[in-house]
């Protein structure tokens, strides 16, 4: 460990911007960064969880979705069991490795963010449907989700950040 980190409070790391050769100082528990220099311990995951989580997710709507329709199909008529059967199917694919996440939901997802396999960005809480919010911030990065049923229709969701 460089003297420079040593003289920095538990739980800093000393790095350079690569674009500004500037220091600053990244919180090795959160990743969060700063340019003023620390005086205090890093603060470890606030307690109440972090403020913003990444997922991403694949929806298989049915009839009775709050929109049944999407990019894959103008309407759409499956029943919930049907869609269910589905999204069972879709989860041991990715559980098995026989498909990534990412790729399946960017070819089977009823959600527009198909297109970006899944991925849904940065959300708090408050930004999604309350069964999706609570599934969500419920999971460890890297974790997958069991099947999570909001008014769009089956989701499951894999935490990515
Ligand atoms: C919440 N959200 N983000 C995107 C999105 C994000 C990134 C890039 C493109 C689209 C689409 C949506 C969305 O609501 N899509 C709906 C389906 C849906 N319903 C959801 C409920 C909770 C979380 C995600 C959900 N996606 C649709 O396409 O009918």
């Amino acid at each position: 460990m460089s003297n420079e980190t040593q003289d920095l409070p538990e739980g800093w790391e000393k790095r350079v911007s690569r674009s500004t050769g500037k220091a600053y100082y990244l919180n090795m528990y959160t990743k969060d960064s700063q340019w003023e220099v620390p005086t205090k311990p890093a603060e470890p995951e606030p307690a109440s969880g972090p403020a913003n989580i990444t997922c991403r997710h694949l929806l298989v709507k049915h009839k009775n979705s709050r929109r049944p329709s999407s990019w894959r199909e103008e309407k759409i008529n499956r029943t919930p069991e049907e869609a269910m059967a589905l999204l069972k199917r879709y989860r041991e694919q990715v559980e098995s490795g026989e498909a990534s996440f990412a790729q399946l939901a960017s070819e089977v997802s009823d959600c527009s963010s198909a297109k970006r396999g899944g991925d849904l960005g940065p959300f708090t809480r408050g930004a999604m449907q309350k069964p999706f919010e609570d599934a969500a911030f419920a999971l460890r990065v890297g974790e997958m989700s069991d099947f999570v049923d909001t008014d769009s229709g089956y989701h499951i969701i894999l935490r990515i950040a």
